[in-house]
């Protein structure tokens, strides 16, 4: 048939090709109402890692954009974190309050199940243990199910964890103390992996501001931190020595970047660059950014240890070193004459290239991958 419409069309393959990613698996099953897509990047360094996320997306083209930019943000933490991981996430396009089911978990379990490997799920925005025990039931390839199975639950206390080890690191470089005794960390978003980052800080003897769209996440704050509660669009501005943006991602941008007092970023939240070129303007401002695939990395990290037979102890020496890769990503930076965001980069890029030179793509292993049925 011939083509009438003029407007620019949406070309998959030349998306897929621009940041070379190997596989796309739309899942749909209208019994239980599943809608999802899984986003497989990279699997050099091994089989694909990454979170279900489930967001009620405006759009299948913005739910596609957010499973491909995730996923190609696994690859980078996964190499950087020095797992023998690929990049991978899943997103089912749903309202989280209202739409989650049994039978909708083990659909999408159904469909992991189908890839034989080369996509492993986890926890993401909105999923939880009790999700990832329904995929369990239909899938080994999965992870932070319950602990009753010999796995890990929830990641998200592990992630707060590494993220305060990064902060330290970040606070070493710039003040050249990492103690975070005194100072000021203004954190956007107290959710499940900013309430234990803040139990760590307030245990250093830190001070928070934050902030949260959730009123009873910031009254538990206020109560057990005695942190000082802004309004959302106040964050930004507010005097502090850390920001650490622990809810959306895009958040450093060229209308948040101008109203920092603080000298560091170092958060959560996935993406939380708008474009490259933010990391550039926070450099050329004297703010340090802490790549945030570098240092949210303690969640997978935690997961991936499954796959070897869980160990928590392991899992937490792991996680621990999350301080020297950051440390590592700054002395790249100096080195190189580079921002950090590239400097992070750099790192996992060049340790996927070299194994690429070895191994070209992921082949399954002919035994169960996590061993614990
Ligand atoms: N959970 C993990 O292990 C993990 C691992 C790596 C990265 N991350 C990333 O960290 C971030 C937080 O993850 P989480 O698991 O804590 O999620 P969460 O949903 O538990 O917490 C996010 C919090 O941000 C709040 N929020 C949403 N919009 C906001 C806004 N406009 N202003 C202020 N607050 C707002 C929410 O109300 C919620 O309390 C996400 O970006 C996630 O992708 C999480
Ligand atoms: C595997 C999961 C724990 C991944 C986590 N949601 C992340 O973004 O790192």
């Amino acid at each position: 048939m011939m083509e009438t419409n003029t407007e620019p069309r949406f070309r998959i393959f030349d998306v897929l090709q621009s940041e070379d990613y190997e596989q796309i698996v739309f899942c749909q099953d209208q019994a239980s109402g599943l809608k999802a897509i899984i986003a497989i990047h990279d699997t050099t360094l091994g089989p694909a890692l990454g979170g279900l996320r489930m967001w009620n997306y405006e759009s299948e083209q913005e739910a596609l954009t957010d499973v491909l930019r995730l996923a190609k943000g696994m690859t980078y933490k996964n190499a950087a974190a020095g797992l023998n991981l690929g990049g991978g996430k899943a997103v089912i396009i749903g309202n989280a309050k209202t739409d989650k089911s049994e039978a909708l978990f083990r659909a999408f379990g159904r469909y992991v199940q189908s890839l034989s490997g080369r996509y492993i799920t986890a926890e993401d925005v909105n999923t939880t243990v009790a999700d990832m025990d329904f995929i369990h039931m239909e899938t080994d390839y999965v992870t932070g199910v319950s602990p009753a199975f010999g796995s890990s639950g929830n990641p998200s206390p592990v992630t707060a964890y590494g993220v305060y080890r990064g902060m330290k690191a970040a606070a070493k470089w710039k003040f050249g103390t990492d103690s975070l005794a005194g100072k000021t960390v203004a954190v956007q978003g107290v959710g499940n992996v900013a309430y234990n980052l803040c139990r760590h800080l307030h245990e250093e003897g830190a001070h928070l501001i934050v902030t949260d769209i959730n009123e009873e996440a910031l009254k538990r704050a206020e109560a057990d931190f005695g942190a000082t509660v802004v309004k959302p669009d106040e964050i930004y501005a507010v005097e502090c020595d850390i920001f650490a943006p622990c809810a959306l991602g895009a958040v450093i941008n060229d209308k948040t970047i101008p109203q920092l007092k603080a000298q560091i970023v170092a958060g959560a939240a996935n993406n939380q660059l708008a474009e490259d070129r933010h990391g550039d303007v926070l450099d050329e401002n004297g703010i340090l950014y802490a790549p945030d695939f570098v240092i949210n990395a303690g969640g997978v990290i935690n997961v991936a240890d499954e796959l070897e037979g869980y160990n928590r102890e392991r899992a937490m020496k792991k996680v621990e070193l999350i301080y020297d890769n950051m440390m590592r990503v700054f002395e790249i930076a100096e080195r190189d004459g580079v921002p950090t965001h590239v400097a992070a980069d750099k790192m996992a890029e060049e340790r996927i290239h070299m194994m690429s030179r070895s191994r070209s793509q992921f082949l399954k292993v002919e035994k169960s991958i996590l061993g614990r049925r």
